[in-house]
């Protein structure tokens, strides 16, 4: 604020001793020169700065004019010119500040408290106050707004086991609460660590906004140079130097990627830089992964069926025992019905977690294998017994889990994933992006066939290792392709980075907040159309700025060579012009 204040200053400055020099009651010239140079001092020592950098700005264009004006007598006119940078400089100012605030002013938001919060503490909130930590309920109901971080408009129910966010309002119960991870490393935390660095760095756009205005600088002292040498018209050649304006282009470009990357994070959708803003405006193809991501992790077992005469609850027994560590979605499934069954995993050896197929342990001298049909082929165990219940559980899009022995097949379960609700609505509103939609996935083709055609994606492939879900991505770009790929983040870490824009779901995961380009908060698929049409709205703002400004500039100098345009109405075109380009970046904060 205290620079808006010295700005204002020199403004009233500039203005007292422009009108005391109009009503004639300061003839001398002393006083517009003193003013113009005094109140002027900032443009001329940016301008100053820009030669000694050799950076070209408008201020050094600006600054050549409100000289010559000077040097020709016409004090006026350059006190004029003098002042119509200062206000157009303070307006600029107070657009782009109050859309920062808007974004800085979260950090206001990370509760203070948190500071001497451990993981592991419990805290109390009461009804009105903020969540000081990301952790789980023990106890209490409540409703919790959690607008500011997962853009969610509706309050969401919060009771035992529920996850809470910090930086979110507790609405009316009161909440015991065990935190999980406070300050910076919460969801929150990282946002506002994303938004920093996001005003700190540079996209590509943002640099090729800074070339155009350099240029347009070249420009507007070319053009004032060729009027000068045409015409010797002192007034026509201000008029050119004045007349083109830049700022639209290198003030209204960051402006507008910040904006953008605002909105999307009030959506839900936390975008790591301008430079990913800009990919998934140009995106063409999509890359889903299927389990986690178009399914809610929650896998049910359907059935489990013996081939060998082994006891069904044996089989649970090896599979559990098998699957007590693993974090795989299925597990987790197999984990649960062993549990409804009152059986107990067991003790084991050895044990290999054989990423993509399986695993593998031992027990008793006895090797076990889990997993699916690629792992027992490879290992060259007939599975021909199970092959009518696998081609049935494939025509339902269920998935299927093996075991067996080195030697044989014992037997394998069925498993259904639920399918997030909002998936299909989600990949309409990509085909409305006119986007290539293709699953991929680590189970067998048959199955994600079946869930493919279900969701209406233009292609689906399965039997994927991480290592081919890579490759898959690496040939599409090498075709000239730009790749969105959306995962679960953890074992889709290396596709993710390889993507143009990698895309991680959900809150917990510190991998796919690292190795994701984007991570969605709330888990809901439909916020990537939404963030893409945010990207390509403003882009679209971003240039039509970029040509608005060439325009404008171009007919400008054109009209100051032919003598139609005073040097007082050459400076409002240019004013007037940049304010107009900076608010339709501006205009990016408001929700549509
Ligand atoms: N712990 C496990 N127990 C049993 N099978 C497993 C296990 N881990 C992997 N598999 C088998 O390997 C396949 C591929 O696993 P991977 O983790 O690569 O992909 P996914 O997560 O199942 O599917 P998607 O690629 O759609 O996310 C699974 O479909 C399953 O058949
Ligand atoms: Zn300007």
């Amino acid at each position: 604020m205290k620079n808006h204040l010295s700005d204002l200053i020199r403004i009233a400055g500039a203005a007292v001793a422009l009108t005391l020099s109009l009503l004639g009651i300061l003839p001398y010239m002393i006083i517009p020169v003193a003013a113009t140079l005094i109140c002027g001092y900032p443009m001329f020592k940016e301008a100053f700065d820009a030669i000694r950098e050799r950076h070209m700005t408008m201020e050094l264009s600006m600054s050549i004019a409100v000289l010559a004006a000077l040097a020709a007598e016409q004090y006026t006119t350059g006190l004029v010119i003098t002042l119509f940078v200062l206000v157009a400089e303070l307006l600029e100012h107070l657009i782009v500040d109050r859309g920062r605030d808007a974004l800085t002013g979260l950090a206001a938001l990370l509760p203070q408290t948190a500071k001497d919060l451990q993981p592991g503490d419990t805290v109390v909130v009461r009804p009105g106050a903020h969540i000081p930590v990301d952790g789980i309920v023990l106890k209490g109901n409540s409703f919790v707004n959690q607008a500011a971080i997962t853009g969610e408009s509706l309050p969401v129910e919060k009771g035992p086991n529920s996850e809470v966010l910090a930086g979110t309002i507790n609405q009316d119960g009161v909440l015991e609460v065990i935190a999980t991870s406070i300050g910076k490393d919460t969801i929150f935390g990282r946002i506002i660590g994303v938004m920093e660095s996001v005003q700190s760095s540079q996209s590509p756009i943002e640099k090729t906004a800074d070339k155009l205005a350099a240029r347009l600088v070249y420009f507007a002292l070319g053009g004032a140079l060729i009027t000068w040498l045409v015409t010797h018209n002192m007034n026509a050649t201000i008029s050119a130097l004045v007349v083109a304006g830049a700022c639209g282009v290198a003030a209204g470009t960051p402006l507008a990627i910040l904006a953008g990357i605002g909105r999307a994070a009030r959506e839900g959708v936390v975008i790591k830089g301008g430079v990913y803003l800009e990919q998934l405006a140009k995106a063409d193809t999509v890359l889903l992964d299927k389990t986690g991501t178009l399914t809610l992790n929650k896998a049910i077992v359907t059935d489990v069926s013996s081939f060998n005469g082994i006891d069904s609850r044996r089989l649970l027994q090896l599979l559990s025992t098998g699957e007590q560590h693993s974090d795989h979605p299925l597990a987790g499934a197999i984990m649960e019905a062993a549990k409804n069954e009152d059986i107990q995993p067991g003790a084991y050896d050895n044990y290999n977690y054989l990423p993509g197929k399986g695993l593998q342990f031992s027990q008793e001298n006895e090797y076990y294998l889990i997993g699916n049909t690629g792992l027992f082929e490879e290992k060259k165990i007939d599975v021909g017994i199970a092959a009518p219940w696998l081609e049935s559980a494939r025509e339902q899009g269920e998935s299927t889990v093996l075991i067996g022995t080195h030697e044989h097949i014992l037997g394998g379960v069925r498993l259904v994933d639920l399918m997030r609700p909002e998936a299909r609505e989600a990949i309409s509103d990509l085909h409305d992006h006119h986007l290539k939609i293709i699953l991929l996935s680590g189970d067998h083709t048959a199955s994600v066939s079946v869930t493919g055609r279900k969701l209406r994606v233009d292609e689906a492939v399965g039997n994927l290792l991480p290592t081919d879900k890579l490759a898959y991505i690496q040939q599409l770009k090498a075709a000239g392709k730009k790749v969105i790929m959306v995962g679960d983040g953890i074992n889709d870490a290396p596709a993710l980075m390889e993507a143009h824009v990698g895309i991680a779901m959900g809150t917990a995961s510190n991998i796919a907040f690292e190795s994701a380009d984007m991570v969605l908060t709330n888990n809901d698929l439909r916020k990537v159309g939404v963030a893409i049409g945010i990207a390509k709205q403003c882009m679209n703002v971003i240039q039509f700025n970029f040509w608005g400004t060439i325009i404008v500039d171009a007919v400008g100098i054109v009209l100051a060579f032919m003598g139609y345009l005073s040097p007082m109405a050459a400076a409002m075109i240019h004013v007037i012009s940049e304010l107009i380009f900076i608010l339709n970046s501006a205009r990016l904060f408001r929700k549509r």
